[in-house]
């Protein structure tokens, strides 16, 4: 796919929904009571693959459009095995929860599976804080496939060593069927949607400084949910406009929890020009519309406290700071390495490819900025869809476009990506 340079960004647009979010209401939809509503669903691989997981669990999901989900919940202890392995594909959201889902259902045996990139990921950081629950997990040394035998769990307080929201998440939905009070302790807080979909069906939770709990549950109800637009999603094109000259862009509806919009803050600081107006609520979370305009950027230094509000966003930042003025660092995002692809390695390649001054250290980049657009080139995206997207942005700045290899992988998260900068393409021509 070969994506052109664009003179300026103007225009309104919209994002998908909420791919966390997405996840977190077919997951817990399957363990209500009754029928969950689901509207503005953010349909992609990743999000349909947790479909297709409650559905090979016994649930039944009807899909009524696109965006619209009804899920009909068996409660807390009514997921079915499945007589094959549960695939997760591409998605840790999705392996990393239902372990935690399914760890308690007593009596049952099941497998989850995933492809060759989730194979290949980290699997003992939930595996281990479930055993110490009680437990039954086996893995290929800390690696998919999963084998889970539901057990009794016993309640537990749960130092997370590495600040990670799907584990949190794992050991939350495991605590629902505990013998008491369980508790996680995070090193730094990282995204909340699934305690506070928990609080909003009904269970207990206790929200301290630095740690989260939940008590076990008797029953849930959602009822209704919105899912609001994915900030993960905006943040691209927050991006394309901020660095294109004469940019204008409006995006509306989109997710601004604290714990997910650090790259804003980030850039704000770099003299980045982005308004949040219209603030409201949308799933019990702070949403917004974003107007953002191109700025010339100034180098920063992030570390490992800004990390977690902005993990998926990062390979963006260091786009952004490889065309700002002065040298910039990131440093305490080692967790980068983990995701879809090591993200270390395959933003420093991409962008080193098109041009840019970019060293990857161990546990993030030194980057040199010149405030200038990229030269443009040619980038892997390693089959990671954020490294597509990357290139995708990256190119909308350059001088003469990129080629991405392998760039259908967009649609883990966002299959309209290309569809929508087209249309933003047509927009600044008219
Ligand atoms: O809980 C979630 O929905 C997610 C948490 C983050 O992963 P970690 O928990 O591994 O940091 C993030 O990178 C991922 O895209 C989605
Ligand atoms: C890391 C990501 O997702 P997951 O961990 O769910 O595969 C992502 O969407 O960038």
């Amino acid at each position: 796919m070969r994506v052109e340079p664009m003179h300026r960004i103007v225009g309104h647009m919209a994002v998908p929904g909420d791919k966390s979010i997405s996840h977190r209401a077919v997951l817990l939809g399957a363990l209500c009571d009754g029928e969950t509503r689901v509207t503005g669903f953010g349909r992609s691989a990743d999000t349909e693959a947790t479909i297709e997981a409650v559905r090979a669990l016994g649930i039944t999901v009807y899909e009524y459009d696109d965006e619209t989900l009804h899920v009909f919940g068996k409660g807390l202890r009514g997921l079915g095995a499945p007589a094959k392995p549960i695939d997760c594909r591409n998605a840790g959201t999705l392996v990393r929860l239902l372990a935690g889902m399914l760890a308690g259902q007593e009596g049952q045996r099941f497998t989850l599976t995933g492809d060759a990139s989730l194979s290949a990921r980290p699997m003992g950081r939930v595996t281990e804080p479930l055993r110490l629950m009680g437990a039954a997990v086996e893995s290929e040394d800390g690696h998919l496939p999963l084998v889970i035998e539901g057990r009794p769990l016993h309640a537990v307080t749960y130092e997370l060593p590495v600040a990670s929201a799907q584990v949190k998440s794992a050991i939350l939905l495991a605590g629902l069927s505990a013998d008491g009070e369980t508790t996680v302790v995070e090193p730094v807080p990282t995204r909340d949607h699934t305690e506070l979909m928990l609080a909003a069906a009904g269970a207990t939770i206790v929200r301290r400084q630095t740690s989260v709990s939940v008590r076990p549950a008797a029953r849930l109800a959602l009822g209704e949910i919105e899912i609001p637009g994915d900030f993960s999603s905006a943040a691209p094109f927050i991006v394309a406009a901020t660095l294109v000259p004469g940019s204008e862009l409006h995006i509306h509806g989109v997710n601004l929890n604290p714990r997910r919009t650090g790259l804003l803050g980030i850039l704000a600081r770099m003299g980045a020009n982005v308004t949040v107006y219209n603030r409201r609520q949308i799933a019990g979370e702070p949403a917004g519309d974003l107007e953002v305009r191109s700025a010339d950027l100034v180098a920063t230094a992030v570390t490992g406290a800004e990390v977690p509000s902005a993990i998926d966003e990062l390979p963006l930042f260091v786009l952004a700071a490889s065309c700002a003025h002065g040298d910039s660092v990131l440093r305490g995002a080692g967790e980068l390495r983990a995701k879809e692809s090591d993200r270390i390695e395959a933003t420093a390649d991409a962008l080193r490819a098109l041009g840019q001054h970019v060293r990857a250290v161990d546990d993030g980049f030194r980057i040199r900025g010149v405030p200038a657009r990229p030269h443009g080139g040619r980038i892997a995206s390693r089959g990671d869809h954020r490294i597509a997207m990357l290139g995708a942005i990256a190119a909308l700045a350059s001088r003469r476009g990129v080629e991405i290899e392998d760039a259908e992988c967009v649609a883990v998260s966002f299959p309209g990506f290309f569809e929508l900068l087209d249309s933003l393409r047509r927009e600044a021509a008219e």
